[in-house]
């Protein structure tokens, strides 16, 4: 790759990664000790809700991730989770007492300065403390120079599916004053391991105030979220980490597509490759401005038959899915009422579907946006960020996954289709878009000019042994897998 496309946060973590660093082998090494001081599950973690790390060329920049000896995860090894290397012959539940009156009815004790509280996200001054804590305490930020721009309506569209509950939106509180100081949620979940189907919850936001990090806060939150999870009589749960632990079904990376690369560039996320000239790198990421697949159109309510079948029969090719009702695939394509009268550009979700002539809906995709504010920046005050979501296609679909002839199809329909995503993604105010190897985006990211990214992102179950996932890419050459492509068809925030 000619270009590197960098998340100037993840930089500030990791010199090593500079553009400097990478055209210089000594400064690498040199900055590698440097990197070995850094806490490395923050800048795992900063990747995994930046993902925007570079496009690097070399295995040498990639985050490496090597598991402690099981002993010395003091929290995980009590938990029923599947070991490193742990040889699994039956997928299934690992603790299999699922008896929701042995389940203690109280919460458990926490110290004295500290108090449980089911935040109340419908309430506009308990969404601003989340907000606060997140846009404070998520993401590790040395200089302050760039913060996620959560919004109420990411909230809602994020924390509010269909069946969420508010005691599974758990926070910590100082008893004294009532700060918010930690978070975690639980939202309801329908998940497929290969033909095993059933019920869970996705966990995420997990997070500790930064002046109460390393004092296990976080293992109780977990184990708190756990009782209340348990009480529902749900006892699975699919959660994503930058961190490792133990153990991940997949393991998937990120790639970035810069769809304004002079902003990018100017507020230092892309650098200019040596050899280079600006006008080149922008002609490079020139995209047409108006869209090319005939028939596309702004998904609406009277769609969601369609498409919910088009997207079950698609999702089917995956081994690790999630299964939505319509009422659930309405709410994460197209967000509550609110959100579907807001034009794209103040969209969260943005979701587009191709009706052919005979008014049959063909294919469909979407991508959600979660923008980063700039400080200190005197030309740009925000970033805007745009995250691949769920598609799906008709192309290829009456012929099984891996027949030649559909694999070529579905390529060419995909480059199609995901470049009007990034037309429309553009037309919207967005600077850079990101998707993971999952699914079978494979196919199309070289083509589209998505850069691999070191960021690599950990799939878990909770209380589920399986066979390990393809997450699109060899963990020995970090290749894309092109032929295998991935096995991962969940799409985690
Ligand atoms: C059935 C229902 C089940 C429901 C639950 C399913 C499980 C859900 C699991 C949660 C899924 C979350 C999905 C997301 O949201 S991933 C996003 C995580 N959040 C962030 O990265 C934000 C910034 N970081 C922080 O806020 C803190 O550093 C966190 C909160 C991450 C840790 O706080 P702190 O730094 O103050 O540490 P501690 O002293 O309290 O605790 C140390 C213990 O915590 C283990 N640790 C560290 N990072 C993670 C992590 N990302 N997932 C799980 N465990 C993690 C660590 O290995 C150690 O355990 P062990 O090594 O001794 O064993």
């Amino acid at each position: 790759m000619d270009v590197q496309v960098k998340a100037h946060l993840f930089n500030r973590a990791q010199p090593k990664r500079g553009p400097i660093a990478m055209a210089n082998n000594k400064a690498t090494k040199n900055s590698k000790k440097e990197e070995e001081k850094l806490p490395k599950k923050s800048i795992a973690d900063l990747l995994k809700q930046l993902a925007l790390a570079t496009s690097a060329s070399s295995e040498d920049d990639t985050e490496e991730q090597k598991p402690k000896p099981m002993s010395e995860y003091k929290f995980w090894k009590t938990q029923p989770v599947t070991k490193f290397n742990e040889a699994v012959s039956e997928e299934g539940p690992i603790d299999r007492r699922e008896d929701v009156s042995r389940v203690p009815k109280e919460p458990y004790a926490i110290l004295d300065l500290f108090e449980w509280s089911d935040l109340d996200i419908e309430d506009d001054s308990e969404m601003s403390e989340l907000y606060e804590l997140l846009y404070e305490h998520y993401v590790e930020d040395h200089d302050s120079t760039f913060r996620f721009a959560y919004g109420k309506a990411f909230f809602n569209w994020a924390l509010k599916t269909p069946g969420w509950k508010k005691q599974w939106h758990l926070g910590v509180r100082v008893k004294k004053t009532k700060k918010l100081v930690a978070f975690i949620s639980a939202v309801p979940a329908t998940l497929r391991v290969r033909g095993n189907t059933f019920k869970a919850v996705e966990i995420n936001f997990l997070c500790v105030h930064k002046q109460l990090r390393n004092k296990r806060l976080a293992p109780l939150l977990i184990k708190e979220i756990t009782r209340r999870v348990h009480l529902e009589n749900v006892w699975q749960a699919l959660y994503t980490s930058g961190t490792l632990l133990p153990s991940p079904i997949s393991t998937c990376r990120y790639a970035h597509r810069p769809l304004n690369w002079e902003k990018l560039c100017d507020v230092g996320f892309s650098a200019l490759p040596l050899g280079k000239t600006r006008a080149q790198m922008v002609a490079k990421y020139a995209l047409p401005s108006i869209t090319k697949c005939t028939g596309l159109r702004r998904m609406e309510v009277r769609d969601v038959d369609a498409v919910h079948s088009l997207f079950t029969r698609f999702q089917k090719r995956y081994q690790l899915t999630q299964l939505f009702t319509k009422e659930e695939l309405t709410h994460l394509l197209l967000g509550d009422d609110e959100e579907q009268e807001k034009p794209d550009g103040e969209k969260v979700i943005v979701t587009y579907v191709v009706e052919n002539t005979e008014k049959k809906i063909t294919d469909f995709f979407s991508f959600y946006v979660l923008p980063f504010t700039v400080l200190n920046n005197s030309v740009y005050k925000s970033l805007g960020v745009g995250y691949l979501y769920y598609y799906a296609t008709e192309t290829g679909l009456d012929k099984p996954r891996y027949d030649a002839q559909a694999t070529n199809e579905l390529k060419k329909r995909l480059e199609n289709l995901i470049s009007d995503a990034l037309v429309l993604a553009k037309g919207i105010g967005m600077d850079v878009f990101n998707a993971m190897t999952s699914q079978d985006n494979v196919l199309f990211l070289e083509d589209l000019k998505f850069g691999p990214g070191d960021g690599f992102l950990n799939y878990y179950l909770f209380n589920y042994k399986a066979f390990p996932v393809g997450g699109g890419f060899d963990s020995q050459t970090r290749e894309y897998e092109l032929e295998k492509r991935s096995d991962v068809g969940v799409v985690m925030l």
